[in-house]
């Protein structure tokens, strides 16, 4: 065995280690609000972290009832809300460098002082950029996980999805269904159409069976011309239901090409989640109803559990 050397204490470290401990302590309770936030709001990179740090600092120097935040990052709304209320508002749009980061409004029931309002434009001015960065990597998260082309969710989110259904329906025995559609000869669109008419086309499903679905029902591009929904608390009945109602929203679909008018229709594949399967089983299961959708002459829906 080798020897391994000792490590030599100096007998200044002890001090070193107080003098750390001190160093720490005085970093995180900076005497001066600007410095205090600043370095509380270089430690996350999350939006929502962010805006309750902010709300902190700003309501012990500028009490407030309420702060709204509102953001759309790319496709999305994203609010943040604390407290309730006040008739006195001032709000402040947040640019920089020629782009918005969103809208804050503070309420409260007595009115803001001119001093009040410079205060919370100051504040503001420090936690702009840490904000700008969080939105930034928040819209860069959600492009990761969405569609370019339709801009629903794409096949990396319904995987991360997916497990976290599969663990949910195991420890809580909740039912969840999952939906294939697979738009029929869409190469045939491709072809006698080209790509810019079958992109459309895609555009126009996605669409269509958005508005087709619930709220807690998420859609996904699995694939090229294929797409899933997860239903969440549903089982095999209430799922066909919906699934039948993807395939004829798609079906209503109509676009003018000028001298005919294109239409498309959609095969659907249903499986509930079984205990004890794995996510990948799941799909085999819903992938081989859509088959036998398919094999039944397409424009139809089938259910795994009738099949088997
Ligand atoms: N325009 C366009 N076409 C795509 C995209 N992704 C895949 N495709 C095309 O989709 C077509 C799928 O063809 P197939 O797998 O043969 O399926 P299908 O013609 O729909 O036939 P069935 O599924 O059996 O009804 C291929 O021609 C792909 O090139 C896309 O993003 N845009």
């Amino acid at each position: 065995m080798k020897n391994i050397p000792t490590i030599q204490r100096s007998a200044s470290q002890p001090k070193k280690l107080a003098d750390l401990c001190q160093a720490h302590q005085e970093w995180v309770s900076a005497p001066d609000v600007l410095t205090r936030l600043t370095r509380r709001l270089s430690t996350t990179l999350a939006l929502e972290t962010q805006l309750g740090i902010l709300a902190e600092e700003l309501g012990q120097i500028i009490p407030f009832d309420s702060m709204n935040y509102r953001h759309r990052i790319n496709r999305q709304d994203f609010v943040f809300s604390t407290g309730m209320g006040g008739p006195h508002r001032c709000e402040y749009r947040l640019n920089l460098e020629g782009n918005c980061y969103g809208t804050l409004p503070l309420n409260r029931r007595q009115r803001f002082s001119e001093e009040e309002l410079q205060g919370v434009e100051t504040i503001i001015s420090v936690a702009i950029c840490p904000l700008r960065n969080a939105c930034q990597y928040l819209a860069i998260e959600q492009a990761a996980l969405t569609d370019a082309l339709t801009g629903v969710a794409n096949k990396r989110a319904l995987d991360e999805e997916l497990a976290r259904c599969n663990q949910l329906a195991q420890r809580h025995n909740q039912q969840y269904s999952l939906i294939l559609c697979d738009l029929d000869h869409f190469k045939t669109i491709n072809d006698n159409h080209g790509h810019v008419v079958g992109d459309h086309v895609l555009r126009m499903a996605a669409e269509a069976m958005e508005r087709s679905l619930r709220t807690s029902d998420t859609i996904y591009r699995f694939g090229g011309e294929e797409f899933a929904v997860l239903l969440p608390l549903t089982g095999g009945k209430d799922a066909r239901d919906v699934a039948e109602r993807l395939r004829i929203a798609i079906g209503n679909i109509r676009i003018d090409c000028g001298d005919t008018t294109l239409s498309v229709t959609t095969s659907c594949g249903v499986a509930t989640h079984l205990h004890g399967e794995t996510t990948e089983q799941w799909i085999a299961r819903a992938d081989e109803a859509l088959y036998q959708a398919k094999h039944l002459g397409r424009n139809c829906t089938r259910v795994f559990a009738s099949i088997s």
